[in-house]
């Protein structure tokens, strides 16, 4: 009997016992770097010449691996592949493909530190960013694999005298899954599990910075027993490959997420049939944000404080939910700001293979330069408080970095930066803070904090973001505790780890039978 699901836990590395284990892993990893990864196509291994380099974003010499790039042809001889394997996966026992997703979260559970490990030297992950990274996979797995369990015989519905209705559902067909580098263990394994357990096949298209831990990832659902076909690994261009299976039109869905622009393109460009194509095609968009902490006049100021570094610096700011921008009302304005300070210039920054890192690099160069650009940006818009510099010599690093006194219209608190720039603006009151924390074109999430429980309620009904979070920070959402999507221009609000997400990847279909 299948137990009850609970996350996954994070690994608790001041016992000494996990510490060694995590530092086994990186060994482990370390001993396979700079290795060549081939494409994956119906379970046939193709290497190409030209490759696509994933690289240590703290230090730019060290390769973590080169993996075969996909181009047209062989994304065309994917789509065959996926088609042909979808005619009779579509037609498996859903318990089956629950089991694989039970068994690949078995395997992924006792690699684990191999695992985060290898996130550690491909996304720059310090050990507890790459810790539930790992996690959240092994959740995604456990979770919807229960869920799928819960969905296969359909809802019921009433039936007349004479009469048998049912309502189930089916799979909808090949899914092109497109995942960002940021989560690149949990998010490409999450969006790929949910596409397979309900019955389709899958074309992965990687993020081109961390396509290793995604080969990775395909191994072993190949060693969970995921038959040859159903999940092809194609790593590519988003240009070439991304545009030819959005246009494809025996695409039948697309599982995106990354930023807003591209997401757009693709929602725009999956809007067009194509000759041949015989159905509108869905689009699942998990997009980017800008999100706010909110605090309140009355509130525990040191969990303020404490909740904004965590959520603005954790993985270097680099998560669709972290905080960038904070409204708090002038009453304790200076207050919190200077604590932020205070805590801002203690965290550790550097390799993220040691543990006592907190805050590694940013993901590659183009993200360094836009992300300085940004803090230059910041320093005519706002008062430097912290950080504000970075060094690209060895890896890509830059300082956490605060501003103060920005208007809430200003560029720094308008537009995602993704990286550690966290920009402070005043409220005269909650209303005001309510009214600045609504005022972008994004909705990912948000937080308040607060004793007021007046201001708490007004919060739940009027600060529109799809993850909404009272005392404590605006990241960290677990699968299955907290379904996580947004609202606006932070995509479809599709609700990953949640009840409502597998139905995404499927159509009801009503049988009424008379007798
Ligand atoms: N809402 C969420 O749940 C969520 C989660 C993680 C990241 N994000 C967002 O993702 C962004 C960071 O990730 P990123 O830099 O990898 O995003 P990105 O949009 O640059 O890339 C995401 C994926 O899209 C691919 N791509 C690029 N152009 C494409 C095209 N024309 N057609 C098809 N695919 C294409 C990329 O290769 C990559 O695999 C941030 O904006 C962040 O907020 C959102
Ligand atoms: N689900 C993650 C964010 C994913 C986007 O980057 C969180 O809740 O912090």
């Amino acid at each position: 009997m299948v137990q009850p699901y609970k996350h996954e836990p994070f690994t608790d590395f001041t016992v000494e016992a996990n510490k060694k284990a995590f530092e086994e892993g990186l060994k482990t990893v370390q001993a396979y770097l700079g290795q060549d990864y081939p494409l994956v196509i119906g379970g046939e291994r193709i290497m190409t010449e030209d490759k696509i380099v994933s690289i240590n974003p703290a230090n730019k010499t060290e390769i973590v691996g080169r993996v075969a790039k996909a181009n047209k042809d062989l994304a065309e001889k994917a789509m065959q592949a996926a088609d042909a394997a979808f005619t009779w996966w579509s037609k498996t026992k859903p318990e089956m493909r629950a089991n694989i997703l039970f068994r690949a979260a078995a395997i992924v559970r006792r690699r684990k530190h191999e695992f985060s490990a290898l996130l550690v030297k491909e996304a720059g992950k310090p050990w507890k960013e790459a810790d539930a990274d790992t996690a959240e996979a092994i959740d995604f797995m456990e979770y919807y694999a229960r869920q799928m369990l819960k969905l296969k015989d359909g809802i019921p519905v009433e039936s007349r005298p004479g009469e048998t209705n049912r309502f189930f559902y089916i799979p909808l067909g090949v899914g092109v899954v497109i995942s960002p580098w940021n989560f690149p263990f949990a998010i490409m394994a999450g969006t790929t599990v949910a596409a397979l357990v309900t019955g389709n096949t899958v074309l992965l298209k990687p993020a081109s910075a961390t396509p290793v831990v995604a080969y990775k990832f395909v191994e072993v659902l190949e060693e969970a027993g995921l038959p040859a076909g159903v999940l092809n690994y194609i790593p590519g261009s988003g240009a070439e490959v991304g545009d030819y299976l959005v246009d494809h039109p025996r695409t039948r869905f697309i599982s995106f997420t990354g930023s807003r622009d591209v997401g757009i393109r693709i929602y725009e460009r999956a809007a067009k049939v194509h000759p041949g194509q015989i159905w509108l095609k869905r689009v699942i968009a998990e997009m980017g944000g800008k999100d706010t902490i909110v605090v309140d006049k009355e509130a525990d100021l040191e969990l303020a404080a404490q909740s904004i570094v965590a959520s603005a610096f954790g993985f270097s700011g680099q998560k669709c939910s972290a905080c960038s921008r904070v409204v708090a009302l002038e009453d304790v304005y200076d207050q919190v700001l200077n604590r932020v300070v205070e805590l801002t210039k203690q965290l550790k920054i550097g390799n993220p293979e040691e543990q006592s890192t907190f805050m590694g690099p940013v993901i590659d160069q183009s993200a360094y330069n836009k992300i300085m650009e940004y803090i230059e940006i910041g320093k005519q818009e706002g008062k430097l408080m912290t950080g504000g510099e970075g060094d690209d010599s060895k890896g890509f690093f830059i300082q956490p970095t605060v501003f103060a006194d920005v208007d809430p219209k200003a560029r720094i608190m308008q537009e995602e930066i993704f990286g550690p720039v966290v920009a402070f603006t005043k409220a005269k009151d909650f209303d005001h803070a309510l009214e600045i924390a609504n005022n972008t074109e994004y909705g990912l999430t948000g937080a308040v904090i607060s004793n007021n429980r007046f201001n708490l309620e007004k919060a739940r009904e009027e600060f529109h973001v799809g993850n909404l979070y009272f005392n404590r920070g605006c990241t960290g959402a677990i699968v299955g505790y907290h379904p996580f999507g947004g609202f606006n221009m932070s995509g479809t609000d599709s609700k990953a780890g949640g009840p409502d997400y597998l139905l995404l990847h499927m159509q009801a279909k009503t049988v009424s039978e008379m007798f």
